[in-house]
């Protein structure tokens, strides 16, 4: 049996203070260390063994599969960093907190913003030193293809050329890989993955480091995909991050 396990980094220290973080290379919190380390204890306990682990340029995804592999004993593991895997780029509203965001822009906008299928916040300015032609990691990618935000689409368009290069290809000789990314950039493998249409895709709200976990058939097709943990507790984690983007 093929499987791709799918994991969210733990809490991050913008996820704590509620603000868009997109691009934002932010560290995790305490909180965010131990769901990671407790995600790969439940990796270790359910059995799982991995052929190869693929990761972003971001530090909250990256510590984040170091604490797992390091849970598994898999410190060994070859790792492949991609920036195509990084967080939906969140324009100008980067730092921005989503609950005073709603309150000045209304709860419906920012539900657009955060989780409609094709529309995008606004650019970052050319000017704004936040803007990723500026970061030296990332001076191998022609300055076209670096974004100044993006929508869902946009970043699915982004990192399905890698998806189907590099991640998915290894499969038919690899059983196991794990990708640790990001609440968009995941939900867009996802859509992509069980064929969600544009409109349900607005409801998926992932939660903080809980191992999504995709079996595929001899054909390579899904076969059956589950979270690994108590239904109750993730439906709880998902809820809450839905709620993120509500007025206070
Ligand atoms: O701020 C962000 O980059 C993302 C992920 O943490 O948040 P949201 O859930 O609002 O898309």
């Amino acid at each position: 049996m093929r499987k791709i396990v799918l994991l969210r980094h733990g809490e991050s220290a913008w996820n704590k203070e509620n603000r868009f973080t997109g691009w934002t290379d932010v560290d995790l919190t305490e909180k965010g260390i131990a769901e990671a380390e407790k995600a790969g204890e439940t990796l270790k306990e359910y059995g799982f063994n991995f052929d190869k682990a693929y990761t972003s340029y971001l530090k909250r995804a990256v510590k984040t599969l170091n604490c797992v592999l390091d849970k598994m004993d898999l410190d060994w593991l070859p790792v492949e960093k991609n920036w195509s895997l990084n967080e939906k780029h969140y324009g100008d509203l980067q730092g921005l907190n989503k609950a005073e965001t709603a309150g000045k822009y209304g709860e419906e906008q920012v539900l657009i913003w955060r989780r409609s299928y094709d529309i995008a916040p606004n650019p970052l300015s050319e000017s704004d030193l936040r803007n990723a032609r500026f970061d030296y990691r990332y001076h191998e990618v022609p300055d076209a293809e670096l974004p100044r935000t993006e929508s869902l689409k946009d970043t699915i368009e982004r990192i399905m050329p890698y998806w189907e290069s590099d991640i998915f290809p290894n499969l038919k000789t690899a059983h196991t890989l794990l990708v640790v990314a990001h609440g968009n950039s995941l939900r867009g493998i996802i859509k992509h993955l069980k064929h969600i249409s544009d409109e349900e895709i607005v409801k998926l709200n992932l939660p903080t480091a809980v191992p999504y976990v995709f079996e595929f058939d001899e054909n390579l097709n899904v076969s059956n995909d589950y979270f690994l943990g108590n239904a109750e507790e993730i439906k709880k984690m998902m809820e809450a991050v839905a709620n993120q983007g509500k007025k206070k």
